[in-house]
């Protein structure tokens, strides 16, 4: 192939932490990527020691080598979207956001990454401010799960209107677009995301499937809808194939590990080449 009839590769980056079991984090990014038909990229921010069980370790990076990473990439690999997943520290954040202002890096997708399934923090409580103060008024969308959007607006969330309210408290904070999930509402058969774009609220439903294999949801579902939005997809699009992307991954979900196992990054594309 020559240069000049290559067809444009498209590529998107994660800014997040390594998952040693491959379920969540880093790896469910690039494999999420990968089905997508992007090319990834990575600037990890942390290591963590991990597996279905639990965390077993977290071992952040300097800031410097989370810089030079970016600085790297920058240099020579635009991404046409970027998200970030765990940032671990005010540090690490402040870092992030300046490397995105300079490289102006603005289909930017954040998940507020704060605690593992098993209650292991990702990220300090100190950096909740430098999260909202840095990066929220960076990013198109924020993707909070229910108590990750407690924390970043102070109140209680039970019930739609609830829900609704604190979308628009998270959107008053900067974000062009709030994905608040509902997988941590575990009443009724359906699970409901609420997406916000400032005027109007869409919720998106899809069957709550019953399972424990659900490592790395959030993160598979923020790195499909940066996919999607590298790929020059609008929001309300890329949320609903990321939320396709995701209900097929937890339906197929990989029963490996003792504990909460990860999602089948699979599982999405084989179902189009209809191989279930
Ligand atoms: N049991 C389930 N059945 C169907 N969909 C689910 C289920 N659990 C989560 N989801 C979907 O997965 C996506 C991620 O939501 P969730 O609330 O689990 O994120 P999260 O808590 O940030 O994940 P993580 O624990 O990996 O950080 C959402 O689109 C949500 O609707
Ligand atoms: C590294 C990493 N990032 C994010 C999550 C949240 O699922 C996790 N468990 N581990």
């Amino acid at each position: 192939m020559t240069d000049s009839n290559r067809t444009k590769v498209i590529k998107a980056l994660t800014v997040a932490g390594s998952d040693s079991g491959g379920g969540a984090g880093i790896q469910a990014d690039l494999k999420t990527f990968q089905e997508l038909g992007v090319y990834g990229m990575s600037a990890l921010t942390a290591v963590t020691a991990q597996n279905t069980l639990g965390v077993q370790g977290v071992y952040p990076l300097e800031a410097e080598a989370v810089a030079a990473q970016l600085d790297s990439i920058g240099a020579d690999l635009t991404p046409d979207a970027v998200k970030t997943g765990m940032l671990f520290s005010s540090g690490l954040i402040r870092t992030v956001a300046q490397k995105f202002r300079q490289y102006g890096w603005t289909k930017l997708v954040v998940d507020p990454v704060m605690v593992a399934k098993g209650g292991s923090p990702l990220l300090q409580q100190e950096a909740v401010q430098a999260l909202i103060a840095h990066l929220l008024p960076l990013s198109l969308v924020i993707t909070p799960n229910i108590p990750e959007a407690e924390i970043l607006t102070g109140m209680k969330i039970s019930g739609m209107a609830d829900r609704e309210a604190a979308a628009r408290l998270v959107h008053a904070m900067g974000p062009r677009y709030v994905i608040l999930k509902g997988g941590h509402d575990e009443e009724g058969a359906q699970v409901t995301d609420l997406l916000y774009d400032g005027e109007q609220f869409i919720y998106l439903q899809s069957p709550r499937i019953a399972t424990r294999h659900t490592h790395g949801t959030g993160c598979t579902f923020s790195a499909a809808l940066a996919a999607g939005l590298a790929l020059g997809h609008l929001v309300p699009q890329a949320v609903h194939t990321a939320k396709a992307f995701i209900q097929a991954a937890i339906e197929d979900g990989l029963n490996i590990g003792a504990g909460h196992g990860p999602t089948n990054h699979f599982a999405y594309q084989n179902r189009l080449r209809g191989q279930r």
